[in-house]
């Protein structure tokens, strides 16, 4: 400044730079000057002072306070320069440290200091360089254009890491990327998010503006795995953008483990079989279609308002468990393919599931009785006895209390509960004897059920039916009718309508991952068209899948 204005600074900022260094002594400084004291002290022959000076100008501590020192500066600084500077120091230590005592740990420091990682030099070429490069997003054989926006072409390495260790903040690359990055294992894999990530939250992650945000249920394409921890990847529903940092699969586990270790603790009903509900049976109904009457088998009305009692008596898995015991003890992502359904092959089972009094049972009755040729209940079983009017394997499959019983040991119940003393559930053999007759399986299901229908058998496609807001829910259910615990036939109140929104906030943040749709049922009419859409593309159109179901098609 001196230079270009030619003449002096302002008495007031001379002042405060010679102030400056006063503020900032280092370590080292400080040390100089106490052995200047020192060695006078030693002139004057004060006892112990000559053994304190030589241990303090001993060269291993001098190289101990450079290391801290040096430390001490890059942490202060972003990004950290562990290039040119670092290794200078290395260089410097290792000098330093020949006179050091040899102790057990200085012998290990210079193991350390020797090691290739440490020594390596960026004379060793750009490739070296992409590979350390500060967000793992560069690729070997990427060419560095810029570097927050100063031209690096032709630059050598050293000479781009002097501009990178000068950079403060953000840093940003542009480049041109090599034609064939590599990605792992030659085959792309596509893993289906099992929990949200959140990069900005996560202290741990190297780049937080390079992190992938994601939620439950969204498809990634992992593009690179190499690093144990930090993997590489893009959402499907956006494979033109960047791929970004996301945790490894065990890396994830662990932070989920974590979190759930440090919650405080509550029981975990979950844990215990859930699939035991209180049912409310009413009777089956009869629905008529150009003026024929159709039974429809195994069609009768949803006991979900029943099991609202239980609900309330024993509080449910999501509002006792924080981050939900499933997605604790799950895989964090599960691996997925496309698959198309063959037309030849059966129909892939569809699952309706959603809060009670949403509207699940009239969209189904609405989608069976559209084309009762196409479309299907399972029919379930009883430990009822039959009445005279009905007909084994028509209304339900009687069985004993034995064989029922049997069927839920050996993980044949898709769902179950009990009603005045009987059993009532439905069956995966029910399930299957529909498909097996070419029909489309229509059922609805508690989501704790889903786990157990998610089989390379039944291929589920499971379909969320949300509701509206509150609002919209005021105007549209004016005339519609509830089962309650005692009354059939009720009109919803304000307070059925917020627990409704509050369960399905619950169902969306426990079971949400396995949701292939969503399907918000404001309008009925617009409801059931998105419904019978929904339901053909899942039979007609590729679709993703866990890949243990593709691979599972091959064995027995
Ligand atoms: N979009 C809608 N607009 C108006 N009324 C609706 C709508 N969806 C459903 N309903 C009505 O709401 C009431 C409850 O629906 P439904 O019985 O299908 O609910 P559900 O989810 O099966 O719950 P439950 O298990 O209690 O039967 C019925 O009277 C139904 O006709």
């Amino acid at each position: 400044a001196e230079k270009k204005d030619g003449g002096s600074l302002p008495k007031k900022k001379k002042q405060k730079k010679k102030k400056k260094p006063q503020k900032n002594k280092s370590v080292s400084h400080v040390l100089t000057l106490v052995l200047q004291e020192l060695s006078l002290l030693c002139k004057r022959d004060v006892n112990g002072v000559g053994m304190l000076y030589d241990l303090l100008r001993s060269r291993w501590l001098q190289a101990l306070l450079k290391i801290y020192e040096c430390l001490q500066h890059y942490l202060g600084k972003r990004p950290a320069p562990v290039t040119l500077q670092a290794r200078a120091l290395n260089r410097e230590v290792i000098e330093l440290l020949r006179e050091a005592p040899q102790s057990g740990e200085i012998k290990e420091l210079r193991r350390l200091l020797h090691s290739p990682h440490l020594k390596a030099s960026p004379a060793q070429g750009k490739e070296k360089f992409a590979h350390g490069a500060l967000c793992r997003l560069l690729y070997a054989g990427d060419k560095l254009v810029e570097v927050n926006g100063v031209p690096v072409e032709g630059l050598e390495p050293e000479q781009v890491i002097n501009i990178l260790a000068l950079s403060q903040g953000t840093i940003m690359f542009k480049l041109i990327p090599v034609s064939d990055r590599p990605v792992s294992n030659q085959t792309t894999l596509y893993v289906r998010a099992m929990a949200d990530y959140w990069p900005l939250q996560d202290p741990a992650i190297p780049c937080a503006d390079a992190g992938l945000p994601f939620k439950k249920g969204e498809i990634l394409q992992i593009v690179d795995q190499n690093d144990a921890l930090w993997w590489q990847a893009r959402k499907v529903s956006d494979l033109s953008a960047c791929a970004g940092l996301i945790p490894s699969n065990h890396l994830l586990k662990r932070k989920q483990r974590e979190f759930w270790w440090s919650q405080p603790f509550q029981p975990h009903l979950c844990l215990k079989s859930s699939m035991l509900f209180v049912l409310c049976i009413l009777e089956e109904e009869e629905f008529g279609e150009f003026g024929q009457r159709v039974f429809i088998a195994g069609f009768r009305r949803s006991m979900r308002l029943c099991r609202r009692k239980a609900r309330l008596n024993q509080q449910s898995c999501s509002s006792r468990c924080p981050s939900s015991c499933c997605s604790t003890l799950a895989a964090p992502y599960e691996e997925v393919v496309r698959y198309q359904r063959h037309p030849t092959d059966r129909h892939r089972l569809i699952i309706l599931v959603g809060p009670a009094g949403v509207g699940v049972n009239e969209l189904r009755r609405r989608l069976i009785t559209s084309n009762p040729r196409e479309f299907q209940s399972a029919i379930p079983h009883t430990t009822r006895v039959q009445k005279s009017y009905e007909m084994n394997g028509r209304e339900y499959h009687y069985v004993s209390k034995e064989t029922f019983e049997n069927m839920v040991y050996s993980h044949r119940m898709l769902e179950y509960g009990e009603y005045k003393g009987y059993l009532y559930g439905t069956s995966i053999d029910a399930v299957r004897a529909v498909l097996e007759a070419g029909k489309i399986c229509v059922i609805d299901l508690e989501p704790q059920g889903i786990q157990i229908a998610r089989t390379y058998e039944l291929k589920p496609y499971i379909i969320f039916i949300k509701p509206p807001s509150i609002g919209c829910m005021r105007q549209t259910r004016k005339n519609a009718r509830i089962i309650t615990d005692y009354y059939v036939n009720m009109k919803f109140k304000e307070e059925d309508l917020q627990e409704m929104e509050e369960s399905a906030k619950k169902m969306e943040a426990q079971f949400g991952q396995f949701f292939d749709q969503v399907i918000v049922n404001d309008n009925l009419q617009e409801a059931s068209a998105q419904l019978l859409s929904a339901v053909h593309r899942a039979q007609d159109e590729p679709q993703w899948v866990p890949a243990i179901w593709i691979c599972s098609d091959t064995q027995p």
